[in-house]
């Protein structure tokens, strides 16, 4: 697995968890909002905020949305139409760059999801990487457009089988190399049912497919088993939505994040990477003084005279065991040794208390 670089932090291999904080509609049309929820998510331990740019007419459909019925969607809650939300959640254009000021001063990363070709041109003197949400990986087209800005890309994989994610990171990869590769589960309804379909374990499939490419988590769960289960599977980057109160009106609040549990997944988080550690089995750091007060060395059950030949039940192990102590697994190259002086009961025996051959 690589190490790409987004803005002035590395991510992927041996790097700490990089954490997407999407602010997406939260913002509600209101750009004091969208500044107060950029110094809230930096706050809170978010390396990046992130919007989307999309335009009502080059998203979604005015009419298609009628006649489909109540699917167990999201949408279904919505009081407007769907091409209304997405009217209303828009970003005006010239928010962008100041967006990205107010990320500079606050420190941190600046990102959006573009969904059309003008909004990919728009957004790019201000971002050093681009997300592509979920939903548009099948428009190859704008896929290849995104790659060929030669800036990382973040793919978010949701409602896909295995040969969308495939069709898509084969268009990305063979021009664009950064790539970090998100399993998601596009699900918005923040329902406790949806844990069932997260299935995380397709990261175990990404790194097998992808071994090279940095993977990563979109995910609309609340709670942090999915993000901390990802990390032990190798995700390094973390994408939740963010809110400053769930309890607000608009089609992103419910499944987000806020500042106390976004604080605590961080939190969490940072425990995890560290405990995961290198993976090489060693006597640690933390572990070097225990290892010499918990471990046994071989201790004398009797007064033995120099030149006598010590015998198995001469030699007990106890703790602790000192730099020159010797450890019970070598009591065999022990027994049948003369001692080169007289040594006490209860001294521990040193190699060189022995008569060598
Ligand atoms: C919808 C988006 O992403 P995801 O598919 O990861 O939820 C997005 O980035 O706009």
């Amino acid at each position: 697995m690589s190490v790409i670089k987004i803005g002035n932090r590395f991510v992927g291999e041996g790097k700490k968890p990089y954490f997407i904080a999407d602010l997406a509609a939260n913002h509600d049309g209101d750009l004091k909002r969208a500044f107060m929820l950029i110094e809230l998510a930096k706050k809170s331990g978010a390396d990046a905020a992130k919007f989307q740019n999309f335009k009502a007419p080059k998203i979604v459909s005015k009419k298609g949305f009628s006649n489909m019925g109540n699917m167990n969607s999201h949408q279904s809650s919505w009081d407007k139409s769907v091409y209304e939300v997405y009217k209303d959640a828009s970003i005006p254009e010239d928010w962008t760059c100041k967006l990205k000021q107010k990320c500079d001063e606050v420190g941190i990363e600046y990102m959006t999801s573009p969904y059309d070709f003008e909004s990919v041109d728009l957004v790019s003197p201000y971002v050093n990487a681009y997300k592509i949400g979920s939903g548009d990986i099948t428009w190859l087209e704008i896929i290849n457009y995104i790659a060929s800005k030669n800036k990382p890309v973040l793919l978010a994989t949701g409602a896909s089988d295995i040969e969308d994610v495939e069709r898509a990171v084969k268009t990305i990869y063979h021009k664009n190399k950064n790539l970090v590769l998100m399993q998601c589960n596009t699900n918005y309804t923040a329902s406790a049912e949806n844990f069932k379909y997260i299935n995380l374990n397709v990261l175990k499939t990404y790194k097998e497919l992808f071994p090279n490419i940095i993977l990563g988590l979109s995910d609309h769960t609340l709670g942090h088993a999915t993000v901390l289960g990802a990390i032990a599977l190798g995700a390094k980057v973390i994408e939740k939505h963010f809110t400053d109160d769930n309890g607000r009106i608009g089609p992103d609040h419910k499944f987000s994040m806020n500042p106390v549990s976004w604080r605590e997944m961080v939190d969490r988080s940072m425990e995890l990477y560290y405990a995961l550690g290198d993976g090489n089995k060693k006597i640690e750091d933390n572990e070097k003084e225990t290892s010499i007060i918990q471990r046994r060395a071989l201790f004398l059950t009797r007064d033995i005279a120099k030149g006598s030949i010590i015998y198995k039940e001469d030699l007990f192990p106890v703790r602790p065991i000192k730099e020159d102590g010797i450890p019970p697994y070598k009591i065999d190259e022990i027994v049948g040794k003369k001692v080169n002086r007289d040594l006490k009961k209860d001294d521990y025996i040193k190699w060189g208390d022995l008569v060598n051959d």
